[in-house]
């Protein structure tokens, strides 16, 4: 695309995401080539692309898109300038602010709007809440670490986010350090290479709370997570307070040392289970009250946000960018907020979101219906209470998901396409004749549909 419409469309973010995310996120942007539908844009370091392409990507497509320009994906990569600079030796750092007191240490910007308030409390979240909040208090150290796990766009790191800003109101004299599990991977890989392995160890140990988020970064990274696991034992020994995000539970991360796992599993471990209905029109009646602060204009039909927060059921992300998209579009062409406007601007939303169902969604869902464990479905035993779980889950998956019987029965602990062929006629039979199972079925249904 041309400079010029790579300006056009910067402008038009502008107006969507606001001044300050704007001259943050999106300002430092250059635009590289458009090759098999695939546009490149420039960013000065991975850190940025990383969190530009989890925040904005959706928002920078529609835009491109609008210009006109024929593109299906973005792909983030280093800037000619950062790439040659990120392999020259790293300047010595400025004095650290690392640790003094009174600060709030992080490599990350804590954003301001993922704060408790702002953080919508539902069946699906409260426990993770709960126990957030908790932890925010900085009372002594009662579960270590709070583990909070989830799939993408649930919570996660907006939870972090409060803690540590929650922390640095009520314990200002705290040492608190919030960074992604990569950050400390290349903290880790630095203080290598300048041989400041001492500077490492004792800025990770001084802190009175450590938080690390997506942990599964470190999984198969070897030297991280001796590094980790020394850090982690030093911290609890001292009674310091450590939380720990990740997409998956402990025990499910692949490549992570089992020593490292058993020392995750410890503390409290919490899980941010995928929305339902009520969680996901509470949280657009939120953001709606938010978006209005910016489009006082605007007008919304009743029934608008019912029916995304129907249809929308991937993640919260997903249902935030189409809010947002759907307020700067209205805005656009001045027109009022109706069903009709909702459906032909979110289209492509819409379409993605079309009965998407995952097998590990139904996976969860059945073991939780069950009250077995998620390792136990996925698992060897052959007891019948684990069995049948199963069994109902794998036909599940082959009535709800377009995956074949081979790849359902990967997803199942590595079994043959036959056993999940058995499984999935069992249940069918026992449906027939099996009231319970019938009504199981129903209700598990209706359960994966809201
Ligand atoms: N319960 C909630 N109330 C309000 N906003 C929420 C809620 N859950 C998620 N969000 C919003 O959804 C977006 C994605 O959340 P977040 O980045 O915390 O997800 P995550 O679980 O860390 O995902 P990932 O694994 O992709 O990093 C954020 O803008 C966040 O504010």
């Amino acid at each position: 695309m041309t400079q010029e419409q790579w300006g056009q469309i910067q402008q038009r973010l502008l107006k969507t995401v606001g001044q300050n995310n704007y001259t943050t996120w999106i300002e430092p942007l250059s635009a590289g080539k458009i090759s098999e539908g695939i546009a490149t844009l420039h960013v000065p370091t991975n850190f940025f692309g990383n969190y530009v392409s989890q925040n904005f990507s959706d928002l920078i497509l529609h835009e491109i898109k609008s210009e006109g320009v024929k593109v299906e994906r973005l792909n983030f990569t280093l800037s000619p300038q950062a790439a040659n600079a990120a392999s020259r030796p790293a300047p010595r750092p400025a004095a650290q602010p690392v640790a003094s007191k009174s600060n709030v240490l992080q490599t990350a910007p804590l954003e301001a709007r993922f704060s408790f308030d702002n953080f919508v409390v539902g069946k699906p979240n409260e426990l993770a809440h709960a126990a957030a909040r908790r932890v925010a208090e900085g009372g002594p150290v009662t579960f270590n670490p709070l583990f909070l796990y989830g799939g993408v766009g649930l919570g996660k790191t907006h939870l972090m986010h409060a803690i540590a800003q929650e922390l640095k109101i009520r314990k200002p004299e705290m040492n608190v350090l919030y960074l992604s599990a990569e950050q400390f991977m290349y903290r880790f890989v630095q203080a290598l290479r300048d041989r400041k392995m001492m500077d490492f160890k004792e800025i990770f140990r001084s802190v009175d709370v450590l938080m690390v988020d997506d942990v599964q970064f470190i999984a198969g990274k070897d030297s991280t997570q001796e590094e980790f696991f020394h850090t982690f034992n030093a911290l609890v020994d001292q009674h310091k307070q450590i939380i720990i995000s990740a997409d998956r539970a402990p025990g499910e991360i692949k490549d992570l040392e089992d020593r490292v796992k058993s020392r995750l599993q410890c503390g409290l471990v919490v899980d941010l289970h995928p929305t339902d209905y009520e969680l996901r029109l509470g949280i657009l009646q939120t953001k709606v009250e938010a978006q209005m602060v910016s489009y006082p204009e605007l007008e919304m039909d009743d029934g608008v946000l019912e029916f995304l927060a129907h249809r929308i059921t991937s993640n919260v992300r997903v249902l935030e960018g189409a809010l947002t998209r759907l307020f700067a579009f209205a805005s656009l062409v001045g027109r009022s907020i109706t069903m009709e406007l909702t459906q032909d601007c979110l289209a492509d939303v819409l379409r993605d979101s079309e009965r998407k169902i995952s097998v590990e969604e139904i996976q969860r869902k059945v073991s939780d219906h069950y009250n077995i464990r998620l390792s136990d479905m996925i698992g060897p035993k052959r007891l019948r209470s684990y069995a049948r779980p199963r069994q109902v889950a794998m036909y599940l998956c082959k009535q709800m998901t377009s995956r074949s019987l081979p790849e359902i029965g990967r997803r199942f602990g590595g079994r043959d396409h036959t056993t999940v062929m058995h499984g999935v006629r069992r249940i069918e039979e026992l449906k027939q004749s099996d009231d319970q199972i019938a009504e199981d079925l129903q209700l598990l249904r209706r359960a994966l549909e809201s």
